[in-house]
């Protein structure tokens, strides 16, 4: 499989308006492989949006490596193929939807037969098709993002790289713009994103990176996070009292127990014992619990 985003000790370092010197990246390294779905998480300031910067050629690093596909991002052909929406994406507001799609489409050399009928199509997946016509300067940011992400699906890039993609939208947006991206990454695209909405990187990503003050706290895939931190949740059914310590009675048969990985045997064999019926076992993967260990903060002192 081609790693299709290397980076290797890349530092940055930014000057205020005093000339005073910070470092937001401080050394980080890390790959993602075609084909995968990466999310990219951490507080706010955490350095998430100046790496994505430097990955799309926007800013600079003040040293270290990033290739993508192979290439060195200073290059400019290593950003061939590749689809970006930043934070707040800015599109020329006197364009319309359509005019922005069809301009990305030209751009991209890319061949189909009926551009206006293939715009209209993706617009409608992100439902701005009735304002394909209008101008953009009239738009909601939610339909600003929305405009910004069909053009990026629309030139079929070989690899997706969207800061915060979900900010802005409504909660049907979002779960519409989750699907759009699933489909995406399961046609083989490669997906790296940024996301403070953990739920939703849940959902999407095969594997998350965790970045915090500027340094790479893990990588890590679903499982590893399930091993680490993962607790189950047992439902069962029983009519009487239950000597299970913790459980939980949901309604007049019905109880739930949250477990660890340990004990979760030894509950399902004494669930048995005493006769109750099992209903479901469910994995409670919490990345928000997670990214805070990681990140060593009190979850009330942390915004994510
Ligand atoms: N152009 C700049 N000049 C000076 N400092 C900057 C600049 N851009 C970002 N920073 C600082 O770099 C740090 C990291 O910012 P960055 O935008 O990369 O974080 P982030 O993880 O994307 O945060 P958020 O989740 O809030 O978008 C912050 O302290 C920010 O103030």
């Amino acid at each position: 499989m081609a790693i299709a985003i290397k980076i290797q000790d890349i530092r940055k370092t930014y000057r205020d308006a005093r000339l005073k010197r910070s470092e937001v990246l401080k050394g980080i390294s890390f790959e993602v492989e075609e084909g995968e779905a990466f999310g990219f998480i951490g507080p706010n300031g955490a350095g998430k949006s100046s790496t994505i910067k430097i990955l799309v050629g926007v800013s600079r690093p003040t040293s270290g490596e990033a290739e993508i596909f192979g290439r060195p991002i200073a290059e400019h052909a290593s950003r061939i193929g590749m689809g970006y929406v930043p934070e707040s994406p800015y599109l020329n507001d006197y364009l319309t939807p359509y005019e922005v799609l069809s301009a990305g489409i030209a751009l991209h050399k890319l061949k189909v037969p009926d551009v206006r009928r293939y715009c209209l199509e993706w617009l409608e997946r992100f439902r701005i098709a009735h304002v394909a016509d209008k101008k953009i300067r009239s738009f909601s940011k939610g339909m600003v993002q929305r405009t910004a992400l069909a053009h990026a699906l629309a030139v079929k890039p070989r690899l997706l790289i969207l800061d915060e993609p979900l900010s802005g939208l409504d909660p049907i947006g979002r779960r519409e713009t989750v699907d759009i991206l699933h489909e995406y990454h399961s046609q083989g695209g490669t997906l790296f994103f940024s996301s403070h909405v953990l739920h939703d990187v849940e959902r999407l990503a095969q594997r998350f990176g965790f970045i915090h003050k500027g340094l790479i706290k893990t990588v890590q895939t679903p499982a590893e996070l399930l091993n680490k931190h993962g607790n189950y949740s047992v439902f069962f059914c029983c009519t009487g009292q239950i000597g299970i310590e913790g459980a939980v009675r949901l309604d007049s048969s019905n109880w739930c127990v949250e477990v660890s990985t340990a004990a979760l045997w030894d509950t399902l064999q004494r669930l048995r014992e005493c006769g109750a019926e099992l209903r479901e076992v469910r994995p409670m993967i919490s990345l928000e619990k997670a990214f805070l260990e990681f990140i060593g903060e009190d979850i009330k002192t942390v915004a994510v």
